[in-house]
């Protein structure tokens, strides 16, 4: 059977190939190099490859508003895939994106068209999508997709400008993260798989705290003014992504404590599409039932305000949703084995391994609670689904166009 290689644009460069600056990639023409036996010549073509075999990237697309977590989910996930995720070695120290032996998390800040000095002349937001270059990240996104390496700019969060661009090669499974993955809807058809986290503003106020006056110095005040300033353009481009979703994580005030204010004790839904392909919703007992499920007792110790789950079908903008909920926090997070044990198509390769996954990352935040639990069980759906995808692809014929 036929490999197809993609070369990037680094070795691209030996060769005559013409350059298209607009896109941000020196790329149209390929080299392309079959390994069947029948011919095993190298040969340059111009083509457009669809190259179906196992070197496609799966681009996964995540997200949420800025502090509400999405480090901390890609830190668990690319735990799952095995190995650390790193900032490009010899770049540029202020890039935003991490790079370890499977994926290449990319931050969609990097697509931000006006620098800080820019939003300010012209009084919008990083929210607001004038504020954002769509049709350069639709074409980036689409050719890492096909294989294709890409000069993406990067946004500097240190210094609020547009620095020069960092090469960025085809990994075999690209996160997007940032603001608007699903804003563009060129740029939501190129997503395998979609995640939302849906922090109430309750909790992310909390949590911007937490951050911004404990690590960055910011006042009260200024935190309070950041996020009203804010609310209108996330409630006008992101919130509503998250209606193209296959999953979200919404992260609520505890309902266990009657008229709670001090936000540590969190209820947490993870809220899965039906139907989507290769992904097949987690489930509590029995698939399908409405269940409530208080695990506390011999096996699981709980202290005050306790420990409930809950499950259900339901509905979402329209669509047809499992609904697995937890509210409240783990005293002992060895003891999460008894809920991971009662709880099916988590997609784990062995017994126990979410709780181990939970066990090796204790100090994330959110470890002791549904947040952690959720994004640890999404980061081993998302491996599934890549595994289930590429099996799909291996045997698949393979297309290419030439001229
Ligand atoms: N599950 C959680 N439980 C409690 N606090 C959390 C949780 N997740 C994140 N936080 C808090 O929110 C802060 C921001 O988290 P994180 O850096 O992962 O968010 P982010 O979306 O990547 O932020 P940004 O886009 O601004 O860089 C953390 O420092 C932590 O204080
Ligand atoms: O919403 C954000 C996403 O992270 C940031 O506020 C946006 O990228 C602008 O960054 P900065 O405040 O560093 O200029």
């Amino acid at each position: 059977m036929a490999i197809c290689t993609f070369y990037t644009v680094q070795s691209l460069n030996s060769i005559s190939t013409p350059t298209n600056t607009h896109l941000g990639f020196h790329q149209k023409q390929l080299l392309f190099y079959s390994t069947s036996k029948k011919s095993s010549r190298r040969q340059s073509t111009t083509a457009t490859i669809t190259c179906s075999a196992e070197n496609k990237t799966v681009v996964i697309g995540l997200a949420a508003d800025s502090g509400c977590g999405k480090s901390t989910f890609m830190r668990r996930l690319t735990s799952v895939f095995g190995g650390a995720a790193e900032p490009p070695k010899g770049g540029n120290p202020d890039s935003n994106t991490l790079i370890s032996d499977m994926t290449t998390v990319i931050c969609l800040d990097d697509y931000h068209s006006l620098d800080r000095t820019g939003r300010k002349k012209k009084g919008v937001t990083a929210l607001d999508p004038r504020a954002n270059n769509f049709d350069l990240m639709y074409e980036q996104v689409k050719a890492l997709k096909s294989g294709i390496a890409v000069e993406k700019p990067i946004y500097n969060h240190v210094t609020g400008l547009l620095d020069p661009p960092e090469l960025t090669k085809p990994p075999k499974i690209l996160v997007i993260e940032g603001l608007h993955p699903m804003y563009d809807e060129r740029v939501r058809d190129l997503l395998d798989f979609s995640i939302y986290l849906d922090i109430s503003n309750e909790v992310k106020f909390a949590w911007k705290i937490q951050r911004d006056m404990a690590e960055r110095g910011h006042s009260l005040e200024s935190i309070k003014a950041s996020i009203e300033a804010r609310k209108p353009d996330f409630d006008a481009y992101i919130d509503p992504q998250k209606q193209y979703a296959d999953a979200v994580i919404e992260v609520l005030p505890t309902q266990l404590i009657p008229d709670d204010n001090e936000g540590k004790v969190l209820r947490v839904r993870l809220i899965m599409k039906e139907g989507v392909k290769y992904f097949n919703p987690v489930y509590l007992f029995d698939e399908g039932s409405t269940i409530g499920w208080i695990p506390c007792g011999r096996k699981l110790t709980c202290s005050y305000p306790g420990i409930k789950f809950s499950y259900s079908p339901d509905t979402y903008y329209g669509n047809e949703v499992s609904v697995l909920e937890m509210d409240g926090q783990f005293d002992r997070l060895d003891e999460l084995i008894y809920v991971e044990s009662h709880l099916s198509n988590i997609s784990t390769k062995f017994y126990g391994e979410v709780t181990q996954q939970m066990l090796k990352h204790a100090d994330f935040p959110g470890s002791n609670n549904g947040t952690g639990l959720f994004q640890t069980i999404v980061g081993l759906k998302i491996r599934d689904l890549y595994e289930q995808l590429i099996a799909s692809k291996v045997g698949a014929p393979l297309e290419a166009t030439r001229s």
